[in-house]
């Protein structure tokens, strides 16, 4: 496909097993509709490859030349199981040779040259400029919305025959760019949306949470952190103390498979599933990766007789989630969060859209004038959420003829 086009993936929350689904054991995601990562490709008049990621501030202008020196790797999904080190080694070389170093920066350009040189390794003058309204290295699968954006959008510069199954093996292997060793389930949860309950190595299966809907509140905790850093901490633990750390594993797994049978009831026990959430927070600290303002949501939400609260994704800081059980000190619980502890509380919905793609066809010139001025003042951060989602939203008022 001929830029300019759009590709969007969604951002997403864990209800049960994160950190045990990289041991393949099951997890509960939900991808989160309204919180999204947009990526514009747009043609450039040199012979050049740009990124503009000003969410976390990258912007960098390859030639092609120097990306040419690069060896790429098989553009065979089969073989791209794991990482080509060679290649990998060259990428970082480049990275470092380019002056790259903050680690934000780091893992972004590498995810986004891996798979450059995999897909669409000989193509040059475009511009990638991305955009999230969803909160960066929160544990909110920012950076499986990133990899399911850049290879859907890589798939159709590549003019490959594009289904959700190669987009989502593609971004798998940009999960493991960034990651390190993802389990898969926040790639698959933003490239097909809904929510699932997922074990490593089998087929996802879909869960209707359509009839009973969760009722819950999101608290981002603005505590910067690296899930590449934290499953490799739990990977120590697990190596240290084997016979410990598998019941609690184990128990996760427990943990997972009950919320997903009682949550497919006609009239899920809400009770039972609370009692899980406080189950799996308490494990989940087990493991070493709660923090203290976890603690604090945990104990305000319990104070307040809200419901129970757990981190979701890979903990650290980032968000956690709160079971709302009683409303009736909802207001307090959102003021205390925002006001005295200087959090962001996000209100939503759970499942929606997975990955979506507006196509160079459908664009005209009016919309392309509007979608460049858009993105130029990103750059520049002029662009809030409510900006974004009134031109880009996809859903029942969207301006946009996503796909
Ligand atoms: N909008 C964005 N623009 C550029 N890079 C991004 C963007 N969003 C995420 N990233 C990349 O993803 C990385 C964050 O990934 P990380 O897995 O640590 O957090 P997360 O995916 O938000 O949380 P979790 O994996 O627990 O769900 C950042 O370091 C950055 O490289
Ligand atoms: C911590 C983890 O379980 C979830 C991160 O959102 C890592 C993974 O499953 O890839
Ligand atoms: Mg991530």
């Amino acid at each position: 496909m001929q830029p300019p086009f759009l590709t969007s993936a969604p951002a997403k929350v864990i209800l049960f097993g994160e950190h045990s689904a990289v041991y393949g054991k099951h997890a509960i995601a939900a991808s989160i509709h309204s919180l999204r990562t947009y990526l514009y490709v747009t043609p450039t008049a040199d012979n050049a490859i740009t990124l503009n990621f000003p969410d976390i501030k990258l912007y960098y202008t390859w030639e092609s030349n120097s990306l040419s020196k690069i060896p790429s790797p098989s553009a065979s999904i089969e073989i791209n199981d794991t990482i080509d080190q060679q290649v990998a080694e060259q990428i970082q070389n480049l990275i470092k040779e380019s002056n790259i170093v903050d680690p934000l920066h780091a893992n972004a350009a590498f995810c986004f040259l891996y798979l450059y040189k995999c897909l669409i390794p000989n193509t040059s003058s475009l511009k990638f400029t991305m955009v999230s309204t969803s909160p960066i290295g929160a544990g909110l699968g920012s950076s499986a919305a990133v990899s399911v954006a850049l290879s859907y959008a890589m798939l159709q510069l590549a003019n490959q025959q594009t289904n959700k199954d190669l987009i989502n093996k593609w971004a798998f292997v940009g999960e493991k760019c960034i990651h390190g060793n993802p389990s898969g389930v926040d790639n698959l949860v933003s490239t097909h949306g809904g929510a699932i309950l997922y074990k490593k190595g089998t087929e996802a299966k879909l869960l209707d949470l359509s009839n009973n809907p969760l009722e819950i509140l999101l608290t981002y905790t603005k505590v910067p952190r690296s899930t590449k850093t934290l499953v490799s901490n739990v990977r120590q633990l697990y190596e240290i103390y084997p016979d410990i750390i598998t019941p609690v594993l184990d128990s996760m797994d427990s943990i997972a498979c009950k919320a997903s049978h009682i949550l497919t009831q006609n009239e899920p026990d809400f009770q039972s599933i609370a009692s899980l959430v406080d189950i799996n927070q308490g494990l989940l600290q087990s493991l070493g990766v709660s923090h203290e303002t976890i603690a604090k949501i945990c104990l305000l939400s319990e104070q307040l007789h809200i419901g129970p609260t757990k981190l979701t994704g890979a903990g650290g800081g980032g968000c956690t989630l709160t079971l709302i059980q009683d409303s009736t000190n909802v207001q307090k619980f959102k003021e205390t969060l925002t006001d005295t502890y200087g959090f962001d509380t996000i209100e939503t919905q759970l499942g929606g859209d997975g990955c979506l793609l507006v196509p160079n066809d459908d664009l005209n010139g009016d919309v392309i004038k509007q979608l460049d001025k858009l993105f130029e003042e990103s750059e520049s951060n002029k662009v809030n959420k409510d900006i974004i989602d009134s031109l880009l939203l996809p859903g029942p008022n969207q301006k946009l003829p996503w796909k």
